[in-house]
């Protein structure tokens, strides 16, 4: 939601009785279970002017300008509602910030929108990896150690999808628009454009590894769903370069243990299999777009006896490019040699 939202909602809301407190989640796909029961934090965002009177379990926890100040209006209540909501988490540890509006409201599009950086940041680095001849894994592994950086969110390849990162940076950039603070967010529209470039590197990468054309060539894309272990397909980067792929002329046999459905439902014309040995069958190229643990434990010397061609490109780096050379493949990376 666009910051500003829950305060313009606000007075409706109260006029019907009711109270409005702004209330982000941070869970995602594939682990919304796990990440509602175990946040990694709490944030209640209330209305400035009608602050909570009971100040949080763990006061050093609380962000609130004004979550220690008296009151006893509906946005203490509300706060009361969310701790009985949330009193298994907050018991176990969870820290817990009181915010006004505004700032719960941009927590969540920080959030996402630092994420989003992350990536494209290793992402631009893949690209200088890629010129210099260096290796963005080890680079990421090495710069993850700073305890400062972390990590996480550091693998590069086709980049970022699904129906959150995208839209958010996307979304808060418009805002900061609207606001008179462009210039503030300009940064997210070279996040934007570096994450997009990734989806047109893997396609490159597979016309080059194929001599420059994919006309008529069999190409096994694995994966459609823009992570493992979701079947959601929107602004997936793996479908994305499926149907690049065939723009260009390939004969694309598309495969995933979850997004078929939804992948057809977008893109019928492509050919999809459940069986990733049929989409293997007599590939020329193989291109792995998501990381789902099915294809990270393909074995390259079995595939090579089902596929026709020996390139495979691997969009996540997730591939053990020893073993495949060591089996007769032509293994490319994404910012590693
Ligand atoms: N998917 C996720 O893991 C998370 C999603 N969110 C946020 O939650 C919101 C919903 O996300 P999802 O559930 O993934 O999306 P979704 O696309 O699965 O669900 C959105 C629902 O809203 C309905 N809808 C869309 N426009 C509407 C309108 N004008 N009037 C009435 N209904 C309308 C759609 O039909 C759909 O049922 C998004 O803002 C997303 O950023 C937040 C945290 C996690
Ligand atoms: O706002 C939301 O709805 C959610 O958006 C994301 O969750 P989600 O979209 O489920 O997926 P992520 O796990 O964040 O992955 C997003 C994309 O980034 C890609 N990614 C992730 C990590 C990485 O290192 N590299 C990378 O390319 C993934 O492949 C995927 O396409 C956030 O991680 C959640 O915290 C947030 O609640």
């Amino acid at each position: 939601m666009p910051v500003g939202t829950a305060a313009r909602l606000r007075d409706d809301v109260r006029a019907t009785g009711a109270d409005l407190v702004w209330n982000p989640e941070f869970l995602r796909e594939g682990h919304a279970v796990q990440d509602t029961i175990s946040p990694d934090r709490i944030v209640y965002g209330v209305a400035a002017d009608d602050p909570p009177s009971s100040p949080s379990p763990d006061p050093s926890s609380s962000a609130s300008p004004a979550g220690d100040a008296a009151g006893c209006g509906a946005a203490a209540r509300s706060v009361a509602v969310l701790d009985e909501v949330y009193a298994a988490a907050i018991a176990a540890g969870t820290p817990r910030l009181v915010t006004d509006l505004a700032t719960a409201e941009l927590v969540k599009t920080a959030a996402n929108a630092f994420l989003a950086t992350k990536i494209s940041f290793i992402n631009a680095m893949a690209e200088i990896a890629e010129v210099a001849g260096a290796d963005v894994t080890q680079l990421a592994d090495a710069i993850g150690h700073d305890a400062r950086i972390g990590r996480a969110f550091l693998n590069a390849g086709v980049g970022f999808g699904g129906g959150c990162l995208p839209k958010d940076i996307r979304a808060v950039t418009a805002r900061a628009k609207e606001l008179g603070r462009g210039e503030s967010l300009r940064f997210l529209e070279e996040v934007d454009a570096i994450n997009l470039r990734r989806r047109e590197r893997v396609v490159g990468l597979v016309v080059d590894a194929l001599d420059g054309s994919v006309f008529g060539k069999k190409v096994a894309v694995l994966g459609v769903t823009f992570k493992p272990e979701s079947d959601d397909v929107r602004d997936s980067p793996a479908l994305d370069v499926a149907v690049r792929l065939k723009g260009l002329g390939a004969e694309v046999v598309a495969t995933d243990p979850q997004g078929i459905e939804n992948a057809r439902a977008r893109h019928p014309q492509l050919l999809y299999t459940p069986e990733t040995t049929e989409a293997l069958r007599h590939a020329d190229a193989v291109v792995l777009v998501t990381e789902w643990r099915a294809y990270r434990d393909l074995d390259p010397v079995a595939v090579a006896e089902i596929a026709r061609g020996s390139v495979v490109v691997d969009g996540r780096n997730v591939l053990d490019r020893a073993a495949w050379r060591d089996a007769g493949w032509t293994y490319v990376g994404m910012g590693r040699p």
